[in-house]
């Protein structure tokens, strides 16, 4: 079934947040949101994924321009904008500061933009676990990893984020030392029904040429 379709139109009051803000130091500077995958940029399959449940959806990036063209091109009904990181430079947990400022809806649903198999179901099964028990994140435990970059989180983790970010402690998952986290594990998602597919995430050349056979060039 077509992304869009799943839900019948029914979005969530939710926001749907793409991280785009990186380096791509791996990737020699090219951004990762605009590899190919199946006909489409990774942002624009991203842009449908997290479109066919959310009301709302951002992209944090740094560089607006690179991303206007696809988002253009984005033909559901979730309103998008591109917005700046408000302190540039200083990795993911400033792309969450900034999506959760700009949030019109409590609830974001938030990923990387390397992530090519983001997935609504995931998200919608993370966002109901975390409200059944009133907490204020959830995220995916896989292999005996947490995986933050497809998680879905209330603004009441913007102070944390904030106080994290004043400390100059920028690891992400120092957040989960002070917000209450749930966690969805193998077990959970395979009695969901969900592949746990949706973590992968493509971080170099070798790991792109891997997924399509191409190899890129810059
Ligand atoms: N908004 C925002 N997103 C970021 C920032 N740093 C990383 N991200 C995003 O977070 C996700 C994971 O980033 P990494 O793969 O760790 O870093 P990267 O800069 O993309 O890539 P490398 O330079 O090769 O490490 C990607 O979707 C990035 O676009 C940032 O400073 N701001």
């Amino acid at each position: 079934m077509k992304a869009m379709e799943r839900y019948g139109g029914q979005k969530h009051a939710m926001t749907g947040v793409i991280l785009a803000g990186g380096q791509n130091r791996r990737m020699g500077g090219q951004s990762k949101a605009l590899l190919m995958y199946e006909g489409d940029t990774f942002l624009a399959r991203q842009l449908a994924e997290l479109g066919s449940l959310c009301a709302e959806l951002l992209v944090v990036a740094q560089e607006p321009e690179r991303y206007e063209a696809v988002v253009h091109t984005f033909s559901g009904e979730s309103p998008v904008r591109i917005i700046p990181d408000l302190q540039p430079g200083r990795g993911p947990l400033a792309g969450f500061q900034a999506a959760m400022r700009a949030a019109s809806y409590e609830e974001l649903w938030i990923v990387g933009c390397d992530m090519p198999w983001a997935d609504a179901e995931a998200a919608k099964a993370l966002s109901e676990l975390r409200n059944g028990v009133g907490a204020d994140a959830a995220v995916a435990k896989i292999d005996g990893r947490l995986h933050p970059l497809h998680g879905v989180y209330l603004k009441s983790c913007l102070p944390e984020t904030e106080r994290l970010l004043a400390a100059n402690d920028l690891r992400l998952m120092r957040l989960f030392d002070s917000v209450a986290l749930q966690v969805a594990d193998e077990s959970f998602l395979e009695r969901k029904g969900i592949s746990t597919g949706f973590i992968r995430n493509i971080n170099d050349p070798d790991e792109y040429e891997r997924l399509t056979g191409k190899r890129l060039r810059f």
